[in-house]
């Protein structure tokens, strides 16, 4: 066993693809698009009560009549699953969970989420009765002393079936299977395979890879040690009785099992999220006070949070805002389309909570409507900072071909009756013109090969730079949105005359014209491959004519020259990649330097505003402040002095370094304490003018709008010389 203290929440390039893999999920969560819904089932847990005053019946295997209590008829709803309560963990396993263990164990990732009122069961679908009291677990034993485990939860039921699949392999050294274990309690990350301080959520610039600093990782081959972890961690977990479940689980836990698989092409990387989150729950019901009060004020603000992403995904937004809650930055990657996701809702049947029921049963049927496009299995990535995989991945076709193609050299075949006759007859003019014509075939199939290869590789590139630029809409929208207060509103036309709301309705378009463009990119990329692919087969059968109608020599020396040209293209292709690597490279360091920037002004903005405020209080400076603004006072000499032109401007910043940008302030110009640093230490601010900043704030920094680097796309044509790639046939 081994502990990392990483803790690398998001999965890298292990990401998932639809199709693949042996789903039992029902049809209508697949589309022929490749469109995939988020599937949800909706669990019954078996009534507490001995009388019969329910208000749930169950219709189908996927639908239920429930009954608000009102004179209103019952609202019949439809979902892909529904268990009722008689249900048993099995079931439950083997419709949710398991299709999605096959396709971790192909490379995909999936999550499954358990989301429900207190006390209506989730628990115990995700972990099993009781599971701070669990002793051994029949899974535990080995596998042929197992008497059943069917009480055991999704989490362990995974596990399970990980490892069988592991030890059944062939040769089981070449998976490694690591877990992660965490509760979020009150908006802190706790580590629950190793319980200690709460642990810091991290997220690289670009909001896509969500690590938790320090949490443990344990790689292991035993099942036995994994589940042991995994009982250990839940007794760990932070459990309190409340009035409406004993043991309530006031915290959501994630726990994450990745899979790799070293295959000839590569790493394989699966992962699945299981989750079982906290309840939500009603002050006044669940009659709690102090401490547990705060307990579920924060579980329902990140609950309230998941329910708005789901919102927002489900009608369909184009902006979801994920960072209202540590809950939905670790759930990002689960519910925006990266992995396939199954939602557990679990309501109880009692009439007496028919309202948490309504709200779950309403909750669900919205998270229903969620469709994402998935994306391809994929292979780890050793360049996760560049998304060059493409690139890479040509390369390495290119490099297959050309061994392909050597070792077809190399094999001594037998003479057919043509190549004998023609080795005797060697002007045989026929012969000749034949083996011009092939020789010609395969030269235009190469030709038109690379051709494609080089189309691919423009809308890759073409690709990356939209992405890049609807980033930067993103960062402009959640700006001018924080700034405002909104969330995920669209602009109403009605105020749309404030600068910010024009910023936000030149942003909001220009992203829906980039995701236009993003669209008609991805169809050309797809619509490429394809012809790829037939122009590569068409060029095998060629190569299978060969040695039918020439020498085993001339052939030899047709194979060397397509090899060549192989060689030289694949060389090629990695030129480009890692001349479009470095471009990619630098248009991202310019969105960093633009948020750097933006939260340098906004600092500066705050030390302007406290130096006023300190200033006119006659506040006396602390000396470890005195301190800080001497040193501040340092920095900007050096980096004046460092400038190797002596304009009226710096030699005026040498003496006197105004805190806010700087220049607009005369040289010798006033501060409220004076022109100097004496008597106040601190760099002097405009008097006339306090609102400089304000004008030269982060607002002008992010507004008007930045467009996109690319030439406009309203005219539905990119002045880039990518309109060619419009065109799909692969004709010259
Ligand atoms: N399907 C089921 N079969 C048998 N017992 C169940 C089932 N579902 C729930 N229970 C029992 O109901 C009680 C409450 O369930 P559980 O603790 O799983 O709820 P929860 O939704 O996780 O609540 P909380 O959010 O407060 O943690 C437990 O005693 C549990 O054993």
């Amino acid at each position: 066993m081994s502990r990392q203290g990483t803790g690398n929440w998001s999965s890298g390039s292990g990401s998932g693809s639809g199709g693949s893999g042996s789903s039992q999920l029902p049809s209508t969560a697949m589309s022929q698009s490749g469109e995939e819904r988020l599937v949800v089932a909706v669990r019954v847990r078996p009534s507490t009560e001995p009388n019969n005053n329910k208000c749930i019946q169950i219709l189908s295997d996927r639908a239920l009549l429930f009954d608000d209590g009102s004179k209103n008829r019952p609202r019949k709803y439809v979902y892909d699953f529904v268990f009722g309560e008689s249900s048993t963990q099995e079931e439950v396993y083997k419709t949710t969970t398991a299709p999605l263990v096959k396709d971790v164990l192909n490379g995909l990732n999936a999550a499954v989420f358990a989301y429900g009122a207190t006390g209506a069961g989730k628990t115990h679908t995700m972990l099993g009765p009781n599971p701070k009291k669990a002793g051994t677990p029949s899974s535990e034993l080995p596998p042929k002393t197992a008497q059943s485990n069917h009480g055991d939860g999704m989490m362990v039921k995974a596990l399970d079936e990980i490892f069988q699949h592991v030890e059944n392999a062939e040769d089981s050294s070449k998976f490694k299977v690591t877990i992660s274990y965490l509760e979020i309690y009150n908006e802190l990350i706790r580590d629950l395979l190793n319980p200690g301080g709460p642990l810091e959520l991290r997220e690289d610039n670009r909001g896509q890879k969500i690590t938790v600093a320090g949490l443990s990782e344990i790689t292991t081959c035993s099942r036995h040690e994994v589940i042991q972890n995994l009982l250990k961690g839940n007794k760990a977990r932070t459990m309190e009785p409340t009035a409406a479940n004993k043991t309530s689980s006031r915290s959501h836990a994630l726990l994450s099992v990745t899979v790799q698989n070293k295959t000839p092409l590569g790493t394989k990387q699966g992962r699945l999220f299981l989750t079982d989150l906290a309840g939500s729950e009603r002050a006044k019901k669940t009659k709690n006070r102090g401490k547990r009060l705060q307990e579920g004020a924060h579980i329902n603000r990140s609950l309230l949070a998941l329910g708005n992403c789901i919102n927002a995904l489900s009608g369909g937004a184009r902006y979801v805002n994920y960072r209202d809650s540590k809950l939905t930055r670790l759930l990002k990657e689960a519910l925006s389309g990266k992995c396939k996701t199954v939602m557990i809702a679990h309501v109880a049947p009692e009439a007496r909570h028919r309202d948490e029921t309504k709200n779950t049963l309403v909750y669900a049927d919205r998270a229903n409507h969620i469709s994402t496009r998935l994306q391809n299995a994929g292979y780890i990535d050793e360049t996760q900072n560049i998304p060059m995989k493409h690139y890479q991945n040509l390369v390495s076709e290119l490099r297959e071909e050309v061994s392909r193609l050597r070792s077809k050299m190399l094999q001594e075949r037998p003479r057919s009756g043509a190549a004998a006759a023609a080795n005797n007859n060697i002007n045989d003019e026929k012969r000749k013109a034949e083996l011009r014509y092939l020789r010609e075939q395969i030269v235009h199939t190469f030709k038109q090969q690379m051709k494609l290869r080089r189309k691919l590789l423009e809308a890759e590139s073409h690709l990356l730079g939209l992405e890049l630029d609807a980033e930067r809409q993103h960062m402009v929208i959640s700006h001018w949105q924080g700034r405002m207060g909104k969330l995920y509103d669209q602009v109403n036309d009605e105020d749309a005359e404030s600068e910010g709301n024009t910023a936000l309705k030149n942003a909001w378009e220009e992203l829906a014209a980039i995701e236009k463009e993003t669209k008609r990119f991805r169809e050309i990329r797809e619509r490429t491959e394809q012809e790829l692919e037939m122009c590569r087969q068409k060029g095998v059968q060629l190569e299978d004519e060969l040695p039918e109608r020439i020498s085993s020599d001339e052939e030899r020396e047709l194979l060397a020259l397509l090899c060549r040209v192989h060689e030289l293209e694949a060389d090629k292709v990695s030129l480009q990649a890692e001349r479009l690597a470095r471009q990619a490279e630098l248009r991202r360091r310019d969105l960093q330097l633009l948020r750097a920037e933006r939260q340098r002004r906004l600092c500066e903005d705050i030390i302007s505003s406290q130096r006023r405020l300190i200033e006119e209080s006659q506040i006396e400076l602390p000396d470890e402040l005195k301190e800080l603004y001497g040193l501040y006072q340092q920095e900007i000499h050096a980096s004046t002095v460092n400038s190797t032109i002596v304009t009226p401007r710096n030699l005026y910043e040498n003496k006197l370094p105004p805190i806010n940008s700087g220049g607009q302030n005369s040289p010798g110009g006033s501060s409220s304490s004076g022109s100097d640093w004496d008597p106040s230490p601190l760099p002097p601010i405009d008097p006339q003018n306090p609102d400089q900043f304000a004008q030269d704030g982060p607002d002008r920094l992010m507004g008007p709008p930045v467009a996109p680097r690319l030439p406009s796309i309203a005219t539905g044509k990119r002045a880039n010389g990518y309109e060619h790639l419009n065109s799909t046939s692969s004709e010259e």
